[in-house]
This record gives C-alpha cells, sequence and structure tokens, in this order.
C-alpha cells in the first residue's frame, strides 16, 4: 500500500473540539446554548444510530439537543407541524430531519417547510440556490466534510482535476459545486456515464459516492490522485465504500477509509453549521476563519 489513509475521525475530533470552544463563547456572549433539533421518524435501525450519535455530539459540544421521535405511520401533516413549531422555537438554531422518511412521506415537501436559515442539513432549495450561486447559506454536511478533508492534505485545490461520482440532491451536486468555487475543473460522473475510467485517468481527486459497493477500482484511478470514499454499504465481509480500498490504496496518493473516514466528519460539519446558525441568527459576529 503506498497511499496515507486520511483520518477523518481524527480530523472529525479536532472540528468537534473547535466548535466546543466556540459554543462556549456563544454561550457566554448570549445567555444561551446554540440549540439543534433533531427528528427521527420510524424505526430504521442505522437511522436511530445516526440520530443517537448526532445527540451525543450536540451534548459533548456544549450545546443543546432536541430529540423528537415519531412513529412510522405519522401523518405528513403532523410532522409538518412539527416543523412550524421548531421554526418558530427560538430556543432551536438548527432543525434536521433524519432520511429516509418512511414510505408515504413526501420528504421533499418536508424539507421545504424547514426555515431556511435553520436548515443546517443544507438541504432546502434556497440552500442549494444560496450555494450554486456562491451565496452564505448552509452547504450539506457530508460534501463539506469531504472538502475539508481535501484542503487539510492537498491546500489549495485549484486548477485540480476532480471527477465526482454520483449526482445526489444531498452529495454529487453540492460537491461538484463546492468543488468548482474552490476552481477545480469538475466532472460530474454517474450511473449513465460512458467509459468512467476514461474520465477518473485524470482526476487529481475522485469523490465516490454512487452507493455501490466496491465500485471504483484501483485500475481506473491516476497514480497519486486523491480518493474520497463517501460509500457505506454494508456487506457479509461488513461495512466496505464504493471504492475497492485495496487496490485504490496501492496507488493513490491519499485515500479515506470506511469505516472512518467521511462518515465521522459528517456529524462534526453538522454541529459547526449549527453553530453557524446560532450566530446567524443572535446577530452575533462569527470571524469567517474561525471554523
Ligand atoms: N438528515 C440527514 N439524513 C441523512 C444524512 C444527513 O447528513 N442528514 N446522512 C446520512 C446518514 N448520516 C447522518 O445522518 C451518517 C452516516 C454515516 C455516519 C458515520 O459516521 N459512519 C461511520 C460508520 C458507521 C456505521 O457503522 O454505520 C463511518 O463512516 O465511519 C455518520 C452520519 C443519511 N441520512
Ligand atoms: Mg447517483
Amino acid at each position: 500500500m503506498s497511499a496515507e489513509i486520511i483520518d477523518g475521525k481524527a480530523a472529525a475530533a479536532t472540528l468537534r473540539a473547535r466548535v466546543g470552544e466556540l459554543a462556549a463563547g456563544f454561550a457566554a456572549d448570549t445567555g444561551r446554548k446554540p440549540g439543534l433539533a433533531v427528528v427521527l421518524v420510524g424505526e430504521d435501525a442505522a437511522s436511530a444510530v445516526y440520530v443517537r450519535s448526532k445527540g451525543k455530539a450536540t451534548v459533548a459540544a456544549g450545546m443543546a439537543s432536541f430529540e423528537h421521535r415519531l412513529p412510522a405511520d405519522t401523518a405528513q401533516e403532523d410532522l409538518l407541524a412539527l416543523v412550524d413549531r421548531l421554526n418558530a422555537d427560538d430556543a432551536v438554531d438548527g432543525i434536521l430531519v433524519q432520511l429516509p422518511l418512511p414510505e408515504g412521506l413526501d420528504a421533499d415537501a418536508v424539507l421545504q417547510r424547514i426555515d431556511p436559515d435553520k436548515d443546517v442539513d443544507g438541504f432546502h432549495p434556497v440552500n442549494a440556490g444560496r450555494l450554486a450561486t456562491g451565496l452564505n447559506g448552509f452547504v450539506p454536511c457530508t460534501p463539506l466534510g469531504c472538502l475539508m478533508l481535501l484542503k487539510e492534505r492537498l491546500g489549495d485545490l485549484s486548477g485540480l482535476n476532480a471527477v465526482v461520482i454520483g449526482r445526489s440532491n444531498i452529495v454529487g451536486k453540492p460537491m461538484a459545486a463546492l468543488l468548482t468555487q474552490a476552481s477545480c475543473t469538475v466532472t460530474v460522473a454517474h450511473s449513465r456515464t460512458r467509459n468512467l475510467a476514461h474520465h477518473l485517468a485524470g482526476a487529481d481527486i475522485v469523490v465516490a459516492a454512487v452507493g455501490r459497493a466496491n465500485f471504483v477500482s484501483g485500475d481506473w484511478i491516476k497514480p497519486g490522485a486523491c480518493v474520497i470514499d463517501v460509500g457505506i454499504n454494508r456487506t457479509d465481509d461488513g461495512l466496505v465504500g464504493d471504492v475497492d480500498f485495496a487496490s485504490a490504496a496501492s496507488v493513490a496518493g491519499a485515500i479515506t477509509p470506511v469505516p472512518g473516514g467521511v462518515g465521522p466528519m459528517t456529524i462534526a460539519c453538522l454541529l459547526r453549521n449549527t453553530l453557524v446558525a446560532a450566530h446567524r441568527r443572535a446577530g452575533v459576529a462569527l470571524a469567517a476563519d474561525a471554523i
């Protein structure tokens, strides 16, 4: 193996600690803690684990956590009514509805009901528009975490060729926007892309977010490339990413592992976004380079 293994767990711990320091400053200045409300609908086992981790991380960073658990048969109007209450609650700076929602609920309608200035997941179309046009908004946590790992490893990304594999609203599209803003030359590949290997051959940066276990082969990776694996696939061999780790690690310059790569950054960036939301809502300045 030649690649440096990018330690997302360590980077996330550093970010969470910094958020904690700034949250303590915010509480001292305003007399209240930044608050994050998390809504979980139904019994999805993985979602329950993520929601518990978010609650614990929120409290550990000195913020207030408000957890709302609703049954899987919750009516759309009841879920929307809860979002309305959280929008109006001054103690709540950030609102997150854990995805996926149970069948029968319209996730788009729920996400669009969240006040864009409390949308710490960055999924509201207003925040997607702000990102696309270079305005200050909230950036989805997973691509934000990927960008932080890339900058930590590579510094200035300007002029680099990046291939994002996947075009979801949650990862692929915002990732491409962030890399474009960082002056990369960006290709977005997806399930219909012809000859992916050809596109990857020139890629200094690869972000894989296709949701298919071991999909990206090391043979396709440019020697020395930085490979960010967003995939979390449960297989008979355990948890694996979208990149075939063993073959890619022998060619890449750096690579994120699964687990312990991008995943931990998702929750750390959620805390970061909540801290930013609290400052904006309270009209308290937060230096652009503070975090
Ligand atoms: N409202 C949201 N829903 C979902 C999001 C999101 O950002 N907002 N992302 C994913 C789930 N997710 C957080 O919600 C998440 C996924 C994975 C991890 C993580 O740390 N993974 C570990 C492995 C953990 C395991 O064993 O399963 C890792 O990669 O090291 C954190 C958060 C979908 N829904
Ligand atoms: Mg896709």
